[in-house]
């Protein structure tokens, strides 16, 4: 990049920097040590979402410091800002987690404004948590400027009496200490192990999962989501796409060149295949919405139907996110799935390369057993299964990985929040067979749809995982396993059929056939709408509030800005 010389007269940042009537703009950047060559050179955007409220983002100012340093030696003026997070891990099992799915609202939104607001010309995004990482990507694709996605990297794994462990351990002792199989001190013995260092929830749960999708979409550079947060080696990364950003712009390659509609296929694929978070199957259409594609999560269900399952990974697998790195990381896993006819390996990627060209120096490493060939699968099928049925007209979602069975049939039992079934599930007030109809948690509902792992790793934990089923039309974590569904649509605030079953209804859920039904006849699920009336969920104002009133519906990812519109007129261009 060295010499590249940038015409400001087409970039942004000429509102901001040049002619006599910019003289009052420029005195602010002068004001912060800005040099008249730095003014003048284009103005990067490095958007982070450092903060101290979980090890996920903490690591994220470090190397933004990095993704700067790569900037300004290729001749680009870096300029930092933060935003907000909600990290699930610590919203998890109370109202906090209301906030989790609109904060993914929050952070595109406020990175949109602060990219508006002040004309930056191109955008590096790091993002470490769950919401962080579609919240980021969103954000590019609806500015469409030239941009790079940064994922702050994962925990390293804890030790417990010799054995590898992460938060799901924790998540799950609570269910064992619930039954008395498990000792105060070994709770706590467990709680002080499982999170080690810096970075995002260790296997391949929510945030590893988008990381896998950040770089199978091309929005991220090859390898650079498997690195742990502690590994210096991030820094090299953040450093190369600070450089990379600068090239970006003088090739002028925008996010909507790179996701498109065969991205969107690649970024399922590779969910599918490491049998990955359910919550992909929110972020992939929201992400595909400001593109302006339909991509629902049907589609998404489609992709997952026909991709084979070949990562061991945890929740349903044995290895975590460090080990894939270290026997090749998201590329080999690509690898195997290009090799094998389930990747396009035409699309682009923010290295000016597309993927198959990506993937022309990474060899097969036939020395391990994190990721199987893609003609050997652990399963043909996709980890994650989309279903549909009379309970569910627009769609739910089942993680099987690592499932021994795939087909539950049983009487509902009917919880309208998730509180009133933790409490069932805590006071063992429920009997083997039935299914837990947990309602009045979806996007609008809640509102904020929340992830229940603290009621999911409950069960587990008590060993009742497989002995019962949940439905909800709330969703789960990444580190969920058991019968779980979720996203079950319509939603039972709007009136969906989830909201019209009765203690007792007999519910069958088939995730080889793809379906969820209660038995009940048409006939009879009208007569029970005719009575049924919305409920008030409690929030008047505020946030919440705000995204109760314009939040879609999970199938088309719980966006706030519905009904087909998208951001057509891309403000670098105006
Ligand atoms: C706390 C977890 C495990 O990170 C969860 O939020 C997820 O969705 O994976
Ligand atoms: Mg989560």
């Amino acid at each position: 990049m060295d010499g590249q010389v940038f015409d400001k007269t087409k970039l942004p940042s000429r509102h901001v920097t040049e002619g006599p009537s910019r003289a009052p703009h420029r005195s602010y950047l002068y004001a912060m040590g800005l040099t008249k060559a730095q003014i003048h050179q284009p103005l990067v955007g490095v958007a982070s979402c450092w903060n101290e409220a979980a090890p996920c983002n903490i690591s994220l100012m470090r190397q933004a410091q990095a993704v700067k340093k790569g900037v300004a030696a290729a001749h680009g003026t870096p300029r930092e800002f933060c935003t907000i997070t909600v990290t699930d891990g610590i919203a998890m099992g109370h109202e906090g987690m209301k906030s989790s799915l609109a904060s993914r609202e929050v952070i595109a939104d406020s990175v949109e404004l602060t990219m508006r607001g002040h004309c930056y010309d191109a955008l590096v995004g790091l993002a470490g948590c769950d919401k962080s990482l579609p919240g980021m990507m969103m954000a590019m694709v609806r500015l469409n400027v030239p941009s790079i996605f940064i994922y702050g990297g994962s925990i390293l794994p804890g030790s417990f009496r010799g054995q590898p462990i992460t938060i799901q351990d924790v998540f799950e002792a609570v269910g064992k200490h619930s039954v008395n199989a498990m000792s105060d001190e070994d709770l706590d013995e467990i709680e002080q192990a499982a999170c080690p260092s810096a970075g995002a929830c260790g296997a391949q749960f929510t945030a590893n999962t988008m990381a896998t999708v950040s770089e199978a979409i091309g929005l991220a550079l090859p390898y650079s989501a498997g690195a742990p947060a502690p590994y210096e080696i991030r820094d090299r990364f953040c450093m190369t796409a600070g450089e990379m950003i600068m090239e970006l712009i003088a090739r002028n390659i925008r996010p909507r060149d790179i996701v498109t509609r065969k991205a969107l296929e690649n970024a399922a694929t590779v969910v599918a295949a490491s049998g990955g978070s359910t919550n992909a199957s929110l972020h992939l259409p929201a992400l595909a919405h400001e593109a302006g594609i339909e991509f629902d999560l049907f589609d998404v269900a489609e992709i997952f139907r026909r991709t084979p399952y070949v990562a061991d990974l945890k929740p349903g697998g044995r290895y975590v996110a460090k080990d894939l790195f270290e026997v090749g990381g998201v590329p080999l896993l690509m690898k195997t799935l290009l090799d094998h006819g389930f990747l396009h390996g035409d699309c682009l990627t923010v290295t000016g390369r597309t993927i198959a060209e990506n993937m022309e120096k990474v060899r097969w490493n036939a020395d391990q057993d994190v990721v199987l060939p893609a003609n050997k699968p652990l399963t043909k099928t996709g980890g994650v299964v989309g279903l549909r049925g009379n309970l569910a007209p627009d769609g739910a979602i089942v993680k099987v990985a690592g499932m021994k069975t795939q087909q539950f049939s049983g009487p509902a039992r009917c919880f309208d929040s998730e509180e009133e079934c933790f409490e069932a599930v805590s006071s063992k007030t429920f009997r083997e067979g039935e299914v837990l109809v947990i309602r009045y948690e979806g996007p609008k509902g809640g509102p904020g749809m929340r992830e229940m792992l603290s009621t999911t790793a409950a069960l587990y934990g008590q060993g009742m995982g497989d002995k019962v089923a949940l439905i909800t039309d709330g969703r789960f974590s990444g580190a969920t396993r058991g019968f779980c569904i979720g996203h079950v649509g319509p939603e039972a605030a709007v009136g969906g059929p989830i909201g019209l079953v009765r203690d007792g209804d007999v519910i069958s859920i088939d995730a080889v056939a793809g379906t969820i039904e209660v038995a009940l006849t048409d006939e009879e699920l009208d007569i029970r709408r005719r009575d049924w009336k919305p409920r008030d969920n409690g929030f008047g104002s505020g946030a919440l509030w705000k995204y109760g009133q314009g939040v879609g519906p999970a199938r088309y990812g719980a966006v706030t800005h519905p009904g087909g519109q998208f951001e057509r007129r891309a403000y670098a261009d105006v």
